[in-house]
């Protein structure tokens, strides 16, 4: 079935422009002016840009995390990020340590296969590198086509890993052809300081943030650059805070060190008073790294638009507020880390950043979408807008005003982090290789349609294996 797309304008993350796109099958076949439509169906795109499909490189779906899982599953999940305007979806399999990788690889496939309604891909985490391990890293990459590890430098005693483990994650990644993803913090000094805020009695979940100052994060994200530089490898900083972070990563990319940086919506929109809040809901906003005071907010929006920091992930990690954040009452260290970002991240990005002159237009494309692609080995499979590519695209209306709401969500959980925000702009329409999943802001997909992405290697084009420049 033929579907050719008109009256919109197009916009890549290096042009805005006006044609029709025809699309055939998954694919899209041709773009240009006046596109025969004859035995096509019209999609009309009168006032809404048209963008490729957000790729969001960060998830948490279904994850067991503190004692609990986090609420959005695939299903509910890649639902919300459709109706978000995302398309792809990352999501990180966790592992453990001594388990064969395929094991974990397997849930993670069971999890998503009959749920998700758009295409999505694994990270994988290296909790250790045995030489057990390191026999099983080329299969993950050839078979699995996961390209990219990560390596937690925090929550001490469950996720986190050793210097030496970062180090060889690093190495192996450089001859296997992965890209190294760190959550930067510094485990034991946070752990050092949670335990001194509970000897005093320091227990809300204010303390969540003040025994995770942005310091750690500014450590780790150094140390994991310099030895990124030491071992001539990759290196993807996840779910940048602050501004000691950024300049940990400006500094090494200005020294040639192959270092990218990835921060998220709540670090850009929401400040560390929101922690204060009364009755406990502070607990709402306990994410690792934790929202910063909101001087950072300045420092990381200009380090996107310069380029220090390329990419945004939601980190979606979403727990309800009753029954499970409310686990941590009389210990913040209880309360589950994360939230509900999928949904609202590219509107986040578009109204305060587009909106608001902090980024361009052809940013905002790149910074959601088409640099996630080349760093994660989709492109240009996804992530841009052109004769050959699959078909993901969204139709977004740049002038509609409205509030952010759960009563008007699509995730899960009890409560949005952006509850009561007024934002500009929102996705009307959305196409997943060539089928709406999203039609005029109605849910019109299907569950399990969604498929599994196997991944180019770092600095590779997923179609023919040619070299790109990143
Ligand atoms: N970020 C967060 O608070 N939760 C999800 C797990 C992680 O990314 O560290
Ligand atoms: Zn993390
Ligand atoms: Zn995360």
């Amino acid at each position: 079935m033929k579907k050719v797309i008109k009256n919109g304008t197009i916009v890549t993350a290096s042009d805005t422009y006006e044609a029709d796109i025809l699309i055939e099958g998954e694919k899209i076949v041709a773009i240009g002016s006046n596109l025969p439509e004859a035995g096509a169906e019209l999609i009309d795109a009168k006032g809404t840009y048209v963008f490729p499909g957000g790729i969001d490189p960060h998830t948490h779906l279904e994850m067991p995390f503190g004692g609990t899982v986090s609420k959005d599953d695939f299903e509910t999940g890649t639902i919300a990020a459709a109706f978000g305007g995302t398309t792809t979806v990352i999501d990180f399999c966790l592992t453990n340590k001594g388990e064969p990788l395929k094991n974990p690889i397997a849930v993670w496939h069971n999890k998503s296969k009959d749920k998700a309604v758009i295409d999505y891909s694994f990270h994988l985490m290296i909790s250790e590198i045995t030489d057990d391990v390191l026999e099983q890293l080329p299969a993950v990459i050839e078979e699995e086509g996961i390209t990219s590890f990560k390596v937690f430098m925090a929550y001490k005693n469950v996720f986190q890993a050793d210097d030496e483990t970062l180090f060889r994650t690093l190495v192996t990644a450089k001859e296997l052809g992965a890209l190294v993803m760190v959550h930067a913090e510094n485990g034991d000094v946070i752990d050092y300081l949670i335990k001194k805020a509970l000897d005093e009695g320091n227990t809300d979940p204010i303390y969540h943030a003040l025994t995770r100052p942005p310091e750690v994060e500014g450590e780790a994200t150094g140390r994991a650059a310099q030895l990124t530089g030491l071992a001539d490898s990759q290196l993807y900083v996840v779910h940048v805070s602050c501004s000691q972070a950024v300049e940990k990563i400006a500094e090494a990319r200005s020294k040639g060190v192959d270092v990218w940086g990835e921060t998220c919506p709540q670090y850009l929109a929401l400040d560390q008073s929101y922690l204060e809040k009364p009755n406990f809901e502070g607990a709402k906003y306990v994410w690792s790294p934790p929202l910063r005071e909101k001087a950072h907010q300045a420092d990381l929006w200009n380090a996107l638009k310069s380029g220090s920091l390329q990419t945004l992930g939601s980190d979606q990690c979403s727990f309800d507020f009753k029954g499970q954040k409310d686990l941590g009452k009389g210990d913040f260290t209880k309360i589950p880390n994360g939230g509900p970002m999928i949904e609202d991240r590219l509107t986040i990005l578009f109204s305060e950043g587009v909106k608001k002159g902090r980024i361009s237009l052809n940013q905002f494309v790149d910074i959601s979408s088409t640099r996630i692609a080349k760093l994660f080995g989709l492109f240009p499979q996804k992530g841009t807008i052109a004769v050959g590519t699959d078909a993901d695209i969204v139709l977004f209306d740049p002038n509609v005003e409205r509030v952010i709401s759960a009563d008007t969500h699509h995730m899960a959980v009890d409560y949005n982090a952006f509850e009561g925000m007024s934002v500009t702009g929102e996705t009307v329409s959305v196409l997943s290789r060539g089928e709406f999943v999203i039609r005029e802001k109605q849910f019109v997909g299907k569950l399990g349609r969604g498929k599994y992405l196997k991944r180019a290697k770092y600095g590779e084009v997923i179609s023919n294996k040619e070299e790109i420049s990143i």
